[in-house]
């Protein structure tokens, strides 16, 4: 479980303020937020960006609040994906496990599982500039889990597709983070998306969470029907 614990930080005339919030271990939850209301900079103190100035961040019964990046177990996709674009598809997903010094053949072990869930074997050896969106997407999801996190945060992740790659990706998302079970924060302006995918919705609105519920709880029962 990740508990955040009236977590506060001020970056110039911007403050998160206050989140208090926890999420269940599978979990999936969404932060909705109008642009400017600081979803992004909620992921990046929590995947150790910032450092908070008050509260605490509690996974698993452990403080990580002033943990370095890479030792969160925190997978992070952002919005414009950005995969490094000298590296093949296969250099960018394999990038975060360059540190670990593994064996050859776990790396090809990892790397294979990753090309399995996310349907990409075929791009191995393109660059991301030949990517579409929806590929680019996959190959960034790819390069985030293969470090096997514990928490996946997502800003934004279907932002830059188009709305019919954006509809084939939504059903997609919900059935890889099955599969995964992994606890999952993702961000978005978009209540539809929000109402889709949720377990639970925290509504955020200048720095601070204002709502949280069930997508039923947050627009009723007859708007999502
Ligand atoms: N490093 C920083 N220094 C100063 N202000 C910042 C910094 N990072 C973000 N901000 C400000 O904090 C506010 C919240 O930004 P944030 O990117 O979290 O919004 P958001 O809800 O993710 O918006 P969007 O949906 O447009 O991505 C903005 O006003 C932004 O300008």
């Amino acid at each position: 479980m990740l508990k955040i614990l009236g977590l506060s930080k001020k970056l110039g005339p911007f403050a998160l303020q206050d989140i208090c919030l926890e999420i269940g271990m599978g979990e999936y939850f969404v932060i909705l937020g109008a642009t400017g209301s600081g979803k992004t900079v909620l992921l990046e103190t929590l995947a150790g960006m910032y450092v908070p100035d008050q509260g605490k961040i509690v996974h698993d019964g452990l403080e990580i609040s002033f943990l370095a990046p890479e030792a969160r177990r925190i997978g992070f996709v952002y919005q414009d994906y950005a995969l490094f674009p000298h590296l093949t598809v296969k250099g960018n997903i394999l990038f975060g496990l360059k540190q670990r010094k593994l064996a050859k053949r776990t790396l090809e072990e990892k790397l294979e599982k990753m090309l399995q869930l996310f349907d990409i074997a075929h791009l191995l050896k393109q660059y991301p500039a030949t990517l579409s969106g929806g590929e680019k997407q996959r190959v960034a999801l790819a390069r985030a889990l293969v470090t096997e996190p514990r928490i996946l945060l997502l800003d934004e992740p279907l932002s830059a597709l188009d709305p019919q790659t954006k509809e084939n990706i939504l059903p997609q998302l919900r059935d890889w983070h099955q599969r995964l079970g992994m606890l999952t924060l993702h961000v978005t302006h978009d209540y539809k998306e929000a109402a889709l995918l949720a377990d639970r919705i925290g509504i955020m609105e200048r720095g601070k969470l204002e709502k949280v519920g069930r997508p039923a709880e947050i627009f009723g029962k007859s708007a999502l029907n």
